[in-house]
């Protein structure tokens, strides 16, 4: 099975983080996860998530640090996550894609329903 490469926005806004929730026309509908997205040929994971936030939330981010990237195997595709810590710089959040969002503590994230993937971000955040 191909693996595809996407990466992803641990956004902070002060001192809360931005969580979006896919929505249920999705794959993996109504889970949550971090803004972001697959990897076009020829770019780099920084200009990735900052085009795929842009594209999704309408709001621009100042990238800041690389996390450890996981893989996981769905039952139908396999992915790399790669996850960026960021800060929120300007522009009204609006979604475009997604369900819903919540701007919360990072001690209050592990409670949400995350994508598989997302579960060791989550914890990797806890232990920053
Ligand atoms: N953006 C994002 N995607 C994630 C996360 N966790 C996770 O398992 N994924 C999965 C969901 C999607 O299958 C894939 C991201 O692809 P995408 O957001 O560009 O594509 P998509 O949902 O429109 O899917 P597709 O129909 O185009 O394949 O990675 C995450 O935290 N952020």
């Amino acid at each position: 099975m191909k693996t595809i490469l996407v990466t992803c926005a641990i956004i902070h806004f002060d001192e809360k983080i931005l969580a979006v929730q896919r929505s249920a026309t999705m794959k993996l509908p109504l889970k949550w996860e971090f803004a972001g997205g697959k990897i076009e040929a020829g770019e780099t994971e920084e200009a990735c998530v900052k085009r795929e936030v842009l594209e999704e939330l309408n709001i621009h981010i100042a990238v800041k640090k690389r996390l450890s990237p996981v893989s996981h195997a769905y039952p139908d595709f396999k992915i790399q996550l790669i996850p960026y810590t960021a800060d929120y710089v300007s522009g009204e959040l609006k979604l475009r894609e997604h369900a819903d969002y919540k701007l919360a503590h990072k001690e209050e994230l592990l409670s949400l329903d995350w994508a598989e993937a997302d579960v060791p971000i989550v914890k990797e955040l806890l232990e920053l």
